[in-house]
């Protein structure tokens, strides 16, 4: 089935002041999404990120996309290294790792293969789960993602979140999120105060919530001492703790003295970490990202490889819409080594580019849809709206860390602080 044509829409949308080690959260989260009309008027749908540097080098290969066939992924793969040859995407955050031209490719065939993949399900009549070898389970469990927060922005504009910046306020957040989603484990992203308060917070969550699981991620705020220590006060609490220090050789340090294992979204991010960063067992658990780990069946192979390794997988998520949530569901109901409930940060967006109704979450999980392809459908009117969003809100880029410097001037990322 050819591709006719393709258009990549850039897309914002309202973001909380969710505070992380970089600064805070802008007023908009930028997205992009991908529509790939094919013959017979079937059209294949994606999401990814939103920023200018990867709005570029996308686009570069979705003008070439015209001709392609939506059932030749190596050919999409050749397309796209051949398109890119070497450009690297970069990032202002550091969230997800270092950058790299294969992680570039990666991201840009993600965007693209879904979509792909949606296309082959509407052709086929099956969903993507089907396309991926089936569902090892029909429902996708994930865990509530608490911030901590500001009350408003800059501009005074609050949310129905309120402040979060005490254990006690952490702990109201967690109550709401959890009557309202039924998530049955608990993150808290970290790296914004100092860890002994940071371990307050979690002590708390577990008073409040002594049933569920918990995790700890501070994206390399902590120096390896400080993050054994805190490892070894929250033994017995988290269920692991997340990325506490920078790089594999700091995590495998880590990792030798903690008693519980370390999980990331930093230090294994490409194919090319993973031999590294498991030979010196500097991780127990990897967090997928279809995103940028080359798209739903290069996740799958990650699946593969950590249970080959016996190394855990969980998935990592960033601001996102729902296409984005709809794929994160499909593979994660493909894969059968998935041993977490995955992240979102689902409940603190207020809007959407999909018809609702079909990504529901009851008792903390997402039914995988049973319509064809990844089973959403496009609202153009909320397409446009958000659209019109991304066109006035003045933002191409996410910058925490400029953004905080408003509330704190000179303030420096807290990157290896503690
Ligand atoms: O697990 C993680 O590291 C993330 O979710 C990265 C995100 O960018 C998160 O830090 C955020 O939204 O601020
Ligand atoms: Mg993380």
């Amino acid at each position: 089935m050819k591709v006719l044509g393709a258009t990549l829409t850039p897309v914002a949308f309202a973001d909380p002041p969710l505070l992380n080690c970089m600064g805070v959260h802008e007023p908009s989260a930028l997205r992009s999404v991908l529509e790939v009309e094919c013959e017979d008027g079937v059209v294949g749908l994606g999401e990814s990120y939103g920023d200018a540097s990867f709005l570029e080098q996308a686009r570069r290969v979705v003008e070439r996309l015209a001709g392609a066939d939506v059932f030749d992924l190596p050919g999409l793969r050749r397309l796209v290294t051949e398109t890119l040859a070497g450009a690297v995407v970069t990032d202002a955050h550091g969230l997800i790792g270092g950058y790299s031209a294969d992680k570039t490719v990666a991201s840009v065939y993600s965007l693209i293969e879904v979509a792909f993949l949606d296309a082959q399900g509407h052709r086929l009549g099956v969903p993507v789960v089907d396309l991926l070898g089936g569902a090892a389970r029909d429902r996708v469990d994930f865990s509530a993602y608490l911030f901590y927060k500001y009350e408003t922005h800059q501009d005074g504009s609050g949310d129905r979140w309120g402040r979060a910046l005490t254990p006690a306020e952490i702990v109201g957040q967690a109550t709401t999120m959890i009557e309202e989603y039924g998530f049955g484990s608990i993150k808290l992203k970290g790296g914004v105060f100092a860890p002994e308060e940071e371990c307050e917070a979690i002590e708390a969550l577990a008073e409040a919530f002594p049933d569920l699981p918990l995790r700890l991620d501070p994206n390399a705020a902590w120096q390896v001492d400080t993050s054994v220590k805190v490892a070894e006060r929250l033994d017995g609490v988290l269920e692991y703790l997340e990325d506490p220090t920078p790089g594999i050789e700091g995590m495998a340090a880590v990792a030798r003295r903690a008693p519980m294992p370390l999980a990331t979204n930093m230090c294994v991010v490409s194919f090319a970490d993973v031999a590294p960063a498991f030979r010196a067992e500097a991780v127990g658990v990897v967090l997928s990202d279809h995103h940028f780990w080359g798209g739903l069946r290069d996740t799958l192979a990650l699946g593969t490889t950590c249970g080959a390794f016996g190394v855990g997988l969980s998935m990592h998520s960033n601001s996102h819409l729902g296409i984005s949530l709809a794929a994160m569901v499909h593979v994660a109901a493909a894969t059968r080594q998935l041993t977490y409930a995955c992240d979102t940060h689902w409940p603190w967006k207020t809007a959407d580019v999909i018809e609702p109704g079909v990504l529901d979450f009851e008792g903390g999980a997402v039914a995988v849809p049973t319509g064809p392809g990844l089973g959403v459908s496009l609202d153009r009117d909320a397409l446009a709206r958000a659209h019109e969003r991304y066109t006035t809100c003045g933002q191409t880029n996410r910058d925490d860390v400029s953004y905080m410097r408003r509330w704190e001037p000179g303030f420096t990322p807290n990157t290896a602080r503690w």
